[in-house]
């Protein structure tokens, strides 16, 4: 039986084993929404006692830092120059090669385990002296090289700068980029051989093993299951805060979900960290299942609300769901310009998190981070199992009921417009519409740009852009950097804008009364430099009429209209 299914709940902070889930309370089917009576809610709150996740630690730092590991475990294996995943696979999986992981490294010991030493170098070079893994020395440069994967989603360029350390050493670097070149040379045959050679695999010999994940943390419940697989909440042992552990359900070396595994991973590590992406601290292979250790979000994914909400009779007002779409646009907005799509937006890939207030603080003016979400609470997309690059497509169908019609008909041309199309039916259904259809004539009836009926009075506005949304032609709908701009769902935008307007017409009238002044200014000094200066002054003093005229006259060349804006 899995020892992951099996654990006693109650554990002992004492590195002993692991515990065990209770019941599993979420329910992965958007279709258990039913069309009950029907009142307006407000959110509820499930804050945790326990402690937000903190800040990236260490060790985090590092491991998305790198993006590059070195397995000491392939060194004597026969299958050390091959990946074992499938030819065709979009991505370059070399699942092997994270078995480095199945070792509970802590994050000193791994620092250990990630240079490449340079060829024939004695004394490790300054940059990489406490990089250096000694039991890989014996390999060459190249060979060492070839043992990371490469994440799809990073420029090239990115990748040669892996095997620059600063950036500084000139000497070296050609040799470096020489050596990058090789790497990518190398794991490109690699996944090639994948294919021919699946025999190769190495067995999975870490059944003996301390599992890292029973060694650095504590289960607390298990708190979601998915396709992929199942989420269970965790305490870390070291720094004491709540995590969100998934892991694969099913073994993954060479199967399609290994393929989503990588992708998940490699989708994380390149995002990085933004208020509305379900934030990454780390991966790692254990008994031949992926585990990733994500932020845990206290308010559960946006469906475990909807299906509370249903059986309350109850859906989101409108303000609550112009602030969903607000905030998942902001988030949609920073993958799309990270040249990557999401392909699997609907309510059980969006997180919430409920601010917890910090005691003492309460009443306290609000700290310089807090954005303009008054609610405190903050939605954020997660499950990046699906996401993709925009240049360079390998798509994999998200779920069906949010799928737009151009992804099914495999036109890959505007892949961002399928996640507006998908999260515009996900706030149809936060709104209280009926379960979507998986196929069928309703199903075509959504793709020709008719949203499903909404059972509350919504302005009209508001329902044209969700209609727009899902627009049949992607290009008429809107990108996800539009919404955040959007009037109705920023209408204070709008007004900052008009006043932004007004201001810049009172800053060029100031600008250009300031010339005019300075040009008066000009004139008078001249005309007191002048030798007969002092005649015409006289003059000028004696008939101010004429004076007038001539200063008057000046002006009147400069003379300017104010009907700018
Ligand atoms: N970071 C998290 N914080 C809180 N709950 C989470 C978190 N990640 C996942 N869950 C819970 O676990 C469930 C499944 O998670 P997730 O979507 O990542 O898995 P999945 O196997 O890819 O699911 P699917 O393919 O069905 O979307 C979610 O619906 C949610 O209830
Ligand atoms: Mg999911």
């Amino acid at each position: 039986m899995d020892d992951w299914e099996n654990n006693d709940f109650i554990q002992r902070l004492d590195f002993s084993s692991c515990g065990e889930e209770g019941e599993d309370r979420s329910i992965n089917e958007e279709d258990t929404l039913s069309s009950s009576p029907i009142k307006h809610c407000d959110f509820q709150k499930w804050n945790s006692p326990l402690p937000a996740t903190p800040h990236r630690k260490l060790s985090e730092i590092f491991l998305s830092r790198t993006k590059s590991w070195v397995s000491p475990t392939l060194k004597s294996s026969p299958g050390v120059s091959r990946t074992h995943g499938n030819a065709e696979t979009p991505l370059h999986i070399t699942w092997k090669k994270l078995q480095l992981c199945d070792t509970p490294h802590t994050p000193k010991s791994l620092l250990s385990k990630t240079a490449f030493p340079s060829p024939g170098a004695k004394v490790p070079p300054k940059g990489f002296r406490h990089l250096r893994f000694t039991p890989g020395a014996d390999l060459d440069d190249s060979t060492q090289a070839s043992l990371v994967n490469i994440n799809p989603f990073t420029p090239e360029s990115y990748r040669q700068m892996l095997f620059l350390p600063n950036g500084k050493r000139k000497a070296r670097e050609i040799k470096l980029v020489h050596l990058a070149q090789s790497f990518c040379e190398k794991a490109e045959v690699q996944r090639k051989d994948s294919a021919v050679r699946p025999a190769d695999r190495c067995p999975l010999k870490d059944s003996n093993m301390v599992s890292r994940y029973q060694k650095e943390f504590l289960e607390l419940e298990r708190i979601g299951v998915g396709e992929f697989g199942s989420v269970y909440k965790c305490i870390k042992r070291l720094d004491g805060c709540v995590y969100a552990i998934k892991r694969s359900k099913r073994p993954l070396a060479g199967s399609s979900d290994e393929q989503l595994a990588l992708r998940e991973v490699y989708a994380h590590a390149v995002l990085g960290h933004h208020p509305h992406v379900v934030r990454y601290y780390s991966a790692w292979a254990e008994d031949d299942h992926m585990i990733i250790q994500n932020e845990h979000c206290n308010g559960g994914s946006l469906q475990d609300v909807l299906l509370e909400n249903a059986k309350r009779g109850q859906y989101f007002p409108e303000a609550k769901l112009k602030e969903i779409l607000l905030q998942v646009s902001m988030g949609l907005k920073y993958i799309h310009n990270s040249g990557l799509v999401h392909l699997d937006i609907k309510p059980s890939n969006i997180f919430i998190c409920h601010k917890l207030v910090v005691e003492g603080q309460a009443g306290q003016e609000e700290s310089d981070s807090d954005d303009e979400f008054s609610s405190g609470v903050m939605y954020k997309i997660g499950d990046l199992g699906h996401v993709t690059s925009i240049a360079n497509p390998q798509v994999e169908e998200g779920d069906r009921r949010f799928l737009a019609n151009e992804i099914l008909q495999e036109q890959y041309f505007h892949l961002p417009k399928a996640d507006i199309f998908a999260l515009a039916l996900t706030i149809a259904l936060a709104a209280g519409a009926g379960p979507l259809p998986h196929n069928g004539a309703m199903w075509h009836h959504i793709r020709k740009g008719n949203i499903p009926s909404i059972p509350q009075k919504l302005p009209n506005g508001f329902i044209e852009l969700l209609k727009l949304m899902i627009h049949p032609d992607p290009m008429e709908r809107p990108s996800a950097t539009a919404l955040t701009k959007h009037p109705i769902l920023r209408p204070s935008l709008g007004k900052a804008v008009q006043l932004q307007k007004q201001l810049n017409v009172e800053k060029c009238k100031t600008a250009m009364l300031e010339r005019e002044l300075k040009a008066a200014r000009l004139a008078q000094t001249l005309m007191k430099d002048q030798p007969l200066g002092n005649a015409n002054l006289q003059e000028s003093e004696t008939s101010p009429k004429k004076n007038n005229k001539r200063l008057v006259g000046g002006k009147n060349c400069r003379s300017f209209s104010f009907t700018v804006g």
